[in-house]
């Protein structure tokens, strides 16, 4: 007989188990197929009218969008190719498709060549006419998103939009690829490439948050390659502005936070060729700042930048500008800027002359000059320690360039004075924002304060020379001389113990450096090439 009811428990149903998931990451080399599969095509419910009669009404020419009022909206007018008599679109008489590089969840994206100008774009055209006046608005929404961000080179650069017979144009940077289609077809990326990844990342976002935007949608797909090897943030699609007093302490600082958050995934997922989770124990686990068990191929450097990238809590993570005035990330961008420079004079030049000088050019300062650089060093280091120091007093990171002027970051901005104790002030700020003694990141400092000065493994990942005497027991110091305002690098037989008050501990040895003297004559006029190569970017952008 079975009894029901009373206190027999027996017959309750039982609480459910929650299985654990104990799923591992695969892999994107393993996994072979794309990740992504384009959506599928909106049903055609019924032929409309017009594509049968076509009828172009007003509302159907071509109109020029734009939100800003200094904005050129007269290109369709103006444009000698462009007949409004014709039945052709606008976007069909004045640019020519190459290629068809993607289609997303709204719109399909050609390279296309102008016929105006003769350049190349991405022209991004709305799959489906507009649904409504609704719909039409949400739509102008990205314009009025990519007008609002000024020009940098990690944004891919927005030209113009229009819109045409229901249908919205925006007419962009083309670009090579997007960073998600490069990681499905390159598996063993170097770390150098991630780290100038990293840098280039660091900057976009940088830019962007210091105009109150948040990208808000920061991943692989919306990031892109340019022509110019440079890596880009695009689709500006969910950008939010943060300037709105109400928004700012809400968004600005947990937005800004996501942004990071994101890059830090993005560039772990680039990095370690892994296809991360999006929900699941390893997700939340790297949700909580586990980022080790991923990242354990990694060069403990990388992984110590990614870890202050990913810190759970928004209000301990790094923001993009302290990311970029860590040392090990300024060497980086100093190097890649320089590389930068040549590189583009080099696409720039036109002159066969020209081309040959900068090709000598660089030749000289990035082979020549290191090497002579170290076998100096090598030379003197015959001489009392403290010596041979003192006159190296550049480094092999500025590759003969004894300041860093003309270098327009924001994070070169920072007076070189204040570089002088930038260990001690990375460590200081890394300390004061929660890094704990135990926390891996600080643990890893303290276990190599070369952290600071550009470790073994970033220099090898960069082909920098390497640095003979590279002790723990000496740290650089920039000095600033006020009579020719020309800062250079010197190297101090000081202790290394990377705590906080370093800075305004007097050293014994601080009179002698601190001295006056005159900056080193250079091999190359430095100066010069730099301000020249400066023109010449500053005229591209
Ligand atoms: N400027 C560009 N240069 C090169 N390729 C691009 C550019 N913009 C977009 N693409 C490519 O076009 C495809 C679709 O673009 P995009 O993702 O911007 O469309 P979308 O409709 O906004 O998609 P979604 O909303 O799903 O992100 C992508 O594969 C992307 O790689």
């Amino acid at each position: 007989m079975i009894l029901v009811g009373g206190n027999d428990t027996s017959f309750q149903r039982p609480a459910p188990v929650f299985v654990p998931e104990h799923r591992t990451l695969s892999t994107k080399k393993s996994r072979g197929t794309p990740k992504f599969a384009p959506p599928p095509k909106a049903p055609v419910k019924s032929c409309p009218v017009t594509r049968i009669f076509p009828r172009i009404s007003d509302y159907d020419r071509p109109q020029p969008v734009s939100f800003r009022d200094d904005s050129d909206t007269s290109f369709i007018v103006q444009s000698p190719l462009y007949s409004a008599e014709k039945t052709a679109l606008y976007f069909e008489q004045c640019y020519a498709i190459e290629e068809k590089l993607g289609v997303g969840s709204f719109g399909e994206v050609y390279r296309v060549r102008s016929k105006e100008d003769g350049r190349q774009y991405a022209c991004k055209r709305t799959l489906l006419r507009f649904r409504g006046e609704g719909d039409r608005r949400r739509r102008m929404e990205e314009v009025q998103k990519h007008e609002k961000l000024p020009k940098h080179k990690n944004c891919v650069e927005f030209y113009r939009a229009w819109e045409e017979r229901q249908h919205l144009y925006l007419l962009t940077e083309v670009c090579r690829t997007s960073l998600a289609d490069m990681a499905e077809d390159r598996h063993d990326l170097p770390e150098s490439v991630v780290w100038d990844y990293l840098v280039d990342l660091l900057q976009g976002v940088s830019h962007l948050h210091k105009h109150h935007l948040v990208h808000m949608d920061i991943k692989p797909e919306n990031i892109f390659i340019g022509y110019d090897g440079l890596c880009k943030l695009g689709d500006f699609g969910l950008v939010i502005e943060t300037s709105q007093e109400y928004f700012e302490v809400m968004n600005l600082q947990f937005g800004a936070s996501a942004d990071i958050f994101s890059l830090g995934m993005t560039v772990l997922e680039l990095a370690t060729d892994l296809d991360l989770p999006k929900q699941g124990d390893m997700w939340q686990s790297l949700r909580a700042g586990q980022v080790a068990s991923c990242a354990y191929s990694l060069s403990s450097d990388l992984q110590a930048v990614l870890t202050g990238l990913l810190r759970p809590d928004p209000s301990e993570r790094l923001t993009a500008d302290q990311a970029l005035s860590l040392p090990v990330i300024r060497r980086i961008l100093l190097r890649k800027r320089v590389k930068d420079i040549f590189r583009i004079s080099l696409m720039k030049a036109k002159g066969f002359l020209l081309r040959i000088w900068l090709y000598v050019m660089s030749f000289f300062a990035f082979v020549a000059l290191p090497i002579t650089r170290l076998r100096k060093r090598r030379r003197s280091s015959g001489d009392s320690p403290n010596k041979s120091r003192m006159n190296n007093s550049d480094s092999d990171f500025t590759m003969g360039f004894s300041d860093e002027e003309g270098l327009d970051d924001h994070s070169l901005a920072q007076p070189l004075s204040d570089i002088s104790t930038s260990s001690s002030e990375t460590n200081q700020f890394l300390s004061n924002k929660g890094f704990g003694n135990s926390t891996p990141i600080i643990s890893h400092f303290k276990k190599r304060p070369d952290f600071f000065e550009g470790s073994p493994s970033i220099r090898n990942s960069c082909n920098a020379s390497p640095r003979i005497d590279d002790s723990p027991t000496f740290i650089r110091r920039r000095i600033t001389l006020p009579r020719t305002g020309r800062p250079f690098t010197q190297r101090l037989n000081e202790s290394t113990s990377f705590n906080s008050s370093m800075a305004n501990t007097p050293s014994p040895h601080r009179n002698v450096v601190e001295q006056e003297e005159p900056a080193q004559p250079l091999n190359l006029t430095s100066r010069n090439l730099i301000d020249l190569f400066n023109a010449a970017e500053s005229d591209e952008e």
